[in-house]
């Protein structure tokens, strides 16, 4: 099983593509969905939450994510406790599924999709390959404000992803996702070839 990562910043279209890609057969791991879950079943991970980041973070037994944006995108360093917090797990979850896809002996193709792959360089490293989805700042934050973001909590995560650089790996392959969605499904069919 060849295993891939789709990286681009926030509103470039990852998602998307990860979604052609499963219409092709491709066993697609988004970490934003990844960490939701981790959120939603991990009540020592709710508790740290809560610890970390005030008790209104935590309402019911669910991560008030919102809330909690709110609080960690102000600050790089507040941003930067919470990952520390939440990616061991995130990496273990994420290493624990592609381990029992690759066993199941199923798909030809597997994906991890995030905006922050780089954060885990040994593991982007050993990737096949890192697809780059991109599309230009303004119409990423037009399809982010569309998506339901605020305009200042969209603006907040575009320029703290600004500097982010591409996760290292010797094999990239670009993805323009300005334009017409039908194109980014044809650039998927194309690479998923490859
Ligand atoms: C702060 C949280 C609760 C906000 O949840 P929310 O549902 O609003 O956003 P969601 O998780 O769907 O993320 C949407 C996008 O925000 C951006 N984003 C999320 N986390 C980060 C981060 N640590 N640094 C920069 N951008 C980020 C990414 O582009 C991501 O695709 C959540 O994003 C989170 O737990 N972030 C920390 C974990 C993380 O880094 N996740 C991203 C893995 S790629
Ligand atoms: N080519 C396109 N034309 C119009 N809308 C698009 C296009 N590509 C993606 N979108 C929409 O833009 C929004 C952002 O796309 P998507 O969620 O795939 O981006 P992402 O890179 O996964 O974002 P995030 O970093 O938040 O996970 C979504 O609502 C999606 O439906």
């Amino acid at each position: 099983m060849k295993i891939i990562g789709i990286c681009g910043k926030i509103g470039s279209g990852k998602s998307a593509a990860g979604v052609f890609l499963e219409e092709l057969g491709g066993f697609v791991l988004d970490l934003d969905v990844e960490m939701h879950t981790l959120y939603a079943e991990s009540c020592e991970l709710q508790q740290k939450i809560a610890e970390n980041f005030g008790a209104e973070c935590v309402k019911n037994g669910f991560v008030d994510r919102v809330k909690l944006a709110s609080r960690v995108f102000q600050r790089l360093e507040t941003l930067q406790k919470l990952e520390s917090i939440v990616y061991p797990l995130l990496q273990k979850s994420v290493e624990q599924k592609l381990e029992a896809a690759k066993k199941a002996g199923k798909v030809k193709i597997a994906a991890v999709e995030g905006a922050l792959l780089f954060k885990w360089p040994e593991f982007s490293r050993n990737l096949d390959a890192i697809w780059v989805v991109e599309a230009t700042d303004s119409v990423r934050l037009e399809r982010l404000l569309k998506r339901g973001l605020t305009k200042e909590d969209a603006e907040r995560r575009i320029q703290i992803q600004a500097q982010d650089p591409l996760p290292p790996n010797a094999k990239y392959f670009y993805l323009d996702n300005s334009g017409a969605i039908s194109a980014l499904q044809k650039r998927v069919c194309e690479l998923a070839e490859i």
